[in-house]
């Protein structure tokens, strides 16, 4: 077994419980990435997964069901029988019903016997793989069965969406904390289990080059960028009460920009990290109701084109309101009061059904202050860029000027660029590295419950004003576009255009 990357420990004796056992995110997520995790040795010896569920499995049954999932979702494909042989018998199966009390005791007899089998206490990791109402039932329950009271051994991972609002996330946050401690929990959000997204950290923090420039007297502007293919597929029933403010800004999208923005951690130790993203959502500046239509647009996919297919528009889809109000495209201007970048614009976007997935963040610097060249030279002259790709094309580029070689003087763009296809080792699925830290009982890229909670006040007058003033508009873009019309036109009143991905799949595209 390996040790970790940040703090040289082994992972220890666990037993992992998956409430939601038979959900697809086990199948689909959270099994292959344990799988992946035991492929490359970084399970202890001691390791054991109990799924649960209302389902009827026996533990053949269930274990036959999850490999179906593991051929389907892995990485690395069809596992190779002799492995999943060794593997699967960690696995077993409790069928019982979340809300029933004696179920507890069910488990608590079961991961007493693995206790014993083992000689010693190991530690326990609560997997919440269910839908937010059964939260509470889980805590109360484990929590009169004795069954998470090791504070050092217990951890509990709770799934999004983490509230609908802030009332809510509050009250989960108080749910939780009636039974367990705060560093008990880990709140999961995938992106930061994402390969590029941990590269920020490293990118900002392991590099003297970009930090005295990285603040409002060198950079124009930042954009973050997470823009998705697909449609709300059979998630109707969720995102009609969710919307991509939600869905994805609320969390993802402010996480990478508390990545970009916040101050230099004086250690990598989780609750400084954590400490300084959160300064950075409270630096937000609070948008006022009246400022929403300057600052915000929401935008919901109509019929349209994508990949010479035609596909339906958010309102004829599957569990989907036909006069929905739901809004699958939202971009937002944040500011932040802080002295590293009072003035500097965040443009924040995501959509489903656009015409490329990709997920970029883009740090735009200053123009140059005077032109040393003539005007027709410098027509090629752009701002010096950054792009971090954090999806599916995963670099970092950065985009300077150069003199083209040949006898005349002529201006023209190049690039640095860090391709992570030139890495010799497969990318990790988020998945795996939250797994393993959650193994290891690192926080670091977990969500605090104040990040939570802050996160939410941010968005509460977007959400507020969208709800209160349904849209007339939508569907306002077609699938297969780019947005919205309006979107570039809250981007285009500080003179700025959206980015889009330069480089995909290997080829160029444009400036
Ligand atoms: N699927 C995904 O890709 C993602 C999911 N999530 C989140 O993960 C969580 C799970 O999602 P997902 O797996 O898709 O959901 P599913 O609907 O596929 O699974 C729900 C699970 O909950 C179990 N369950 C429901 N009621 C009970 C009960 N009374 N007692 C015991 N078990 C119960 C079901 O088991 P059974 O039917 O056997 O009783 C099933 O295992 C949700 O919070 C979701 O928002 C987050 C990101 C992505
Ligand atoms: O959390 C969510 O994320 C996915 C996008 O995740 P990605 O890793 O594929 O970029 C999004 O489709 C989904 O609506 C949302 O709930």
């Amino acid at each position: 077994m390996k040790v970790t990357k940040k703090s040289g420990k082994e992972a220890v004796p666990t037993i992992v419980v998956i409430f939601g056992g038979t959900g697809d995110l086990t199948k689909r997520k959270l099994l292959p990435a344990f799988y992946n995790l035991f492929l490359a040795g970084w399970l202890p010896e001691e390791f054991a997964i109990i799924g649960l569920g209302r389902s009827a499995f026996t533990d053949e049954k269930y274990r036959a069901h999850l490999q179906e999932g593991l051929t389907e979702f892995s990485r690395t494909g069809e596992p190779k029988a002799d492995i999943w042989d060794s593997f699967n018998q960690k696995i077993t199966y409790l069928q019982s019903d979340i809300q029933d009390a004696g179920a507890y005791k069910k488990l608590g007899d079961k991961l007493d016997a693995l206790d014993q089998a083992w000689g010693l206490r190991a530690n326990r990791l609560f997997y919440l793989s269910v839908a937010p109402q059964f939260i509470e039932a889980v805590t109360v329950n484990l929590h009169e069965a004795g069954l998470a009271n090791e504070v050092e051994k217990d951890h509990l991972i709770v799934e999004k969406p983490f509230g609908k609002d802030l009332e809510s996330a509050r009250h989960l946050n108080k749910l939780l904390t009636q039974h367990f401690q705060e560093s008990q929990i880990f709140r999961i959000d995938h992106y930061l289990g994402k390969e590029t997204v941990q590269n920020i950290l490293a990118f900002r923090f392991a590099n003297a080059l970009f930090e005295p420039l990285w603040n409002r007297n060198y950079i124009d502007f930042v954009q973050i960028s997470v823009m998705e293919q697909v449609g709300v597929e059979d998630r109707g029933g969720y995102y009609e009460g969710a919307g991509a403010l939600r869905d994805m800004i609320q969390n993802h999208l402010l996480q990478l920009m508390c990545m970009v923005a916040m101050e230099p951690p004086v250690s990598f130790e989780a609750e400084e990290i954590r400490n300084r993203k959160a300064d950075v959502l409270r630096a937000i500046r609070p948008l006022t109701h009246e400022q929403v239509t300057r600052y915000a647009v929401r935008g919901q996919y109509g019929p349209g084109w994508l990949q010479g297919k035609q596909v339906p528009g958010y309102r004829e889809e599957p569990g989907v309101d036909a006069q929905s109000n739901t809004e699958t495209y939202a971009a937002v201007k944040f500011y932040l009061d802080n002295w590293r970048w009072q003035g500097v614009p965040f443009y924040l976007r995501t959509g489903k059904r656009m015409q490329e997935k990709t997920s970029t963040i883009t740090v735009q610097f200053r123009p140059v202050p005077h032109s040393t060249f003539s005007n027709k030279l410098s027509e090629n002259l752009l701002p010096n860029r950054l792009t971090i790709n954090i999806q599916p094309q995963m670099d970092i580029r950065l985009r300077f000027t150069a003199k083209r070689p040949g006898l005349e003087m002529e201006l023209t763009p190049a690039e640095m660029v860090f391709d992570y296809d030139t890495c010799s080792t497969q990318t990790p699925e988020a998945y795996e590295t939250l797994l393993l830290d959650a193994l290891q009982g690192d926080a670091t890229l977990f969500m605090r419950s104040d990040q939570v909670e802050a996160a939410w006040e941010v968005i509460t007058p977007v959400l507020e004003t969208w709800e209160s003033r349904p849209s007339l508009e939508f569907p306002n873009y077609s699938a297969g576009m780019w947005g919205p019309e309006n979107a570039e036109a809250l981007i285009a009143r500080e003179g700025h255009t959206w980015a889009v991905s330069n480089f995909y799949n290997g080829q160029k595209k444009g400036k």
